[in-house]
């Protein structure tokens, strides 16, 4: 398999440092405000890159931060009246529960507050190896102690000031704020160095190490982030542990509004919670998804709706699919259907390749449509049961990846087709009997439970609504 490194800027083989384990660290949100469709996109990416890779076998442990101090979150605080701690617990709730209903999974989620003791650690070795300083109650990264800093973003460093307020401090205008000194009517943690606070980038570094060790194979996040973000966890990290530290660094670019930045300090937000009230996760994730994670996404409604539609497809697809493999029983295929299960079993493999591709779920999703045309323009006339199955479990693989129908492969679903199929089995005799009066009234009932029935004069099939 594939994928881009950020750092060197080229495909490479994915080889995990240990055989069977993948070990993930993406960068969360900062709560001072709703979690948007912007960063869904980028916590979307990575699901499904865990989701393939747990497909493919490895156990895939995926760790996401939320920064629940910050500049922005006491700005906030400041603007509404209430406590830093008020504003990061109320976004961060919100967060963890929209970003559970897309359907992303992430197996920790530490947050910077309950680590403190931990950076302060990881500062102090910092101190201690001669890579960072304290000046005046703050601690700075001594950037010219790590040769290797601007290889991941190609920035030069003297290019760089960060426009920190108090710059004379620091011993060049590129180093970075690790620890930052107590100022009146900022929440403090006493220090070795006085009272203060973490700086952002810091972090990261020390919650991915406590929980991943010290080597990783995937950091990333939205793009925005390669710099000054990432080149300064390298940095710090690197210079900690002495050897690499990250194998493969993974960006994912922006989704945009109005050719704009989606983010929160723009004010441009669409929030997840009320994208997911109106289309739902799966439409959310397919369109999230159509796109390759390193092209850009235009947010708008007409995306959406194409998306839903497409999304629709597919699941009549599946219907078709199931009811000929309810129908069965399996006959002796003819030439014509191996053809078919052929094409269907090469449309499968094309999608594992696209996967194997820098998770080009763009293409892996356009194989999957190929089996969608087939079945509408053959195995639906043909009814090979063979070839039935061999697409179904397409679909099924393309489901355990994408997440976008679930409700189609849940057991109780199963369980739900056979007794509507009931339903209709009886309905369909009693309109043999032309007991119209009856047939209606299950029609009807069916209808108020999402199920729509479509007569024809050869039988009446349903379908979800
Ligand atoms: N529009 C976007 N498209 C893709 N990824 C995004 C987008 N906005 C944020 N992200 C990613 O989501 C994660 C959390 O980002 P963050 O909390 O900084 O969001 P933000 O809205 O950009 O906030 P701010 O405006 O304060 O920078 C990061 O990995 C970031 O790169
Ligand atoms: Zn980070």
């Amino acid at each position: 398999m594939q994928v881009f490194n950020t750092l060197g800027k080229r495909l490479q083989s994915f080889e995990p440092h240990e055989p069977n384990t993948v070990k993930m660290y993406v960068c969360g949100p900062t709560v001072y405000d709703e979690v948007h469709i912007g960063h869904g996109r980028t916590f979307v990416a990575f699901d499904a890159m865990s989701r393939y890779l747990r497909v493919k076998g490895y156990n895939v442990v995926r760790v996401q931060n939320i920064t629940d101090i910050d500049d922005k979150i006491i700005n906030k605080a400041r603007e509404l009246g209430k406590s830093w701690n008020e504003v990061s617990e109320y976004y961060s709730k919100s967060y963890l529960e929209h970003i559970g209903a897309l359907k992303v999974k992430i197996d920790m989620h530490p947050k910077v507050t309950t680590h403190i003791k931990e950076i302060i650690d990881f500062v102090q070795r910092l101190i201690d190896s001669g890579h960072a300083y304290v000046a005046n109650g703050s601690v700075y990264f001594d950037v010219d102690t790590y040769p290797g800093y601007g290889e991941l973003s190609n920035v030069k460093k003297e290019e760089w000031d960060q426009g920190e307020e108090i710059v004379k401090e620091k011993r060049h205008p590129y180093d970075f704020a690790l620890w930052k000194a107590y100022k009146p009517g900022e929440p403090y943690w006493e220090s070795p160095w006085g009272k203060g606070r973490p700086g952002w980038h810091i972090e990261c570094s020390t919650m991915s190490t406590r929980y991943l060790g010290t080597k990783i194979d995937i950091h990333g996040g939205g793009m925005d982030l390669v710099f000054p973000h990432h080149e300064n966890e390298r940095a710090q990290t690197e210079s900690l542990t002495g050897s690499t530290w990250v194998k493969y660094w993974m960006h994912v670019a922006f989704l945009t509004i109005r050719k704009e930045k989606m983010s929160k300090s723009k004010g441009n937000i669409v929030p997840l919670k009320e994208a997911l009230s109106k289309y739902g996760p799966s439409t959310l994730r397919y369109w999230f998804l159509s796109s390759q994670y390193r092209n850009p996404i235009e947010y708008s409604e007409e995306i959406l709706e194409q998306s839903s539609r497409s999304l629709q497809r597919l699941k009549d697809a599946i219907s078709v699919l199931r009811k000929i493999i309810q129908k069965g029983p399996a006959h002796y295929a003819k030439e014509e259907d191996v053809k078919v299960q052929e094409e269907i079993v090469r449309a499968i493999s094309r999608f594992d390749e696209h996967m194997e591709n820098d998770f080009d779920t763009s293409n892996a999703l356009t194989s999957i449509h190929e089996i969608a045309s087939i079945v509408f323009s053959k195995l639906q006339y043909s009814e090979d049961v063979f070839g039935a199955l061999i697409a179904l479990d397409g679909f099924r693989k393309f489901n355990e990846v994408f997440a976008v129908m679930d409700e189609e492969f849940s057991a109780e679903l199963d369980r739900l087709t056979k007794v509507i199929d009931a339903v209709i089995e009886v309905r369909n005799y009693l309109r043999k009997k032309q007991m119209y009066d009856l047939s209606d009234q299950i029609r009807d009932i069916l209808s108020r439970s999402g199920v729509k029935i479509l007569d024809s004069k050869e039988g009446s099939t349903w379908r979800f609504q």
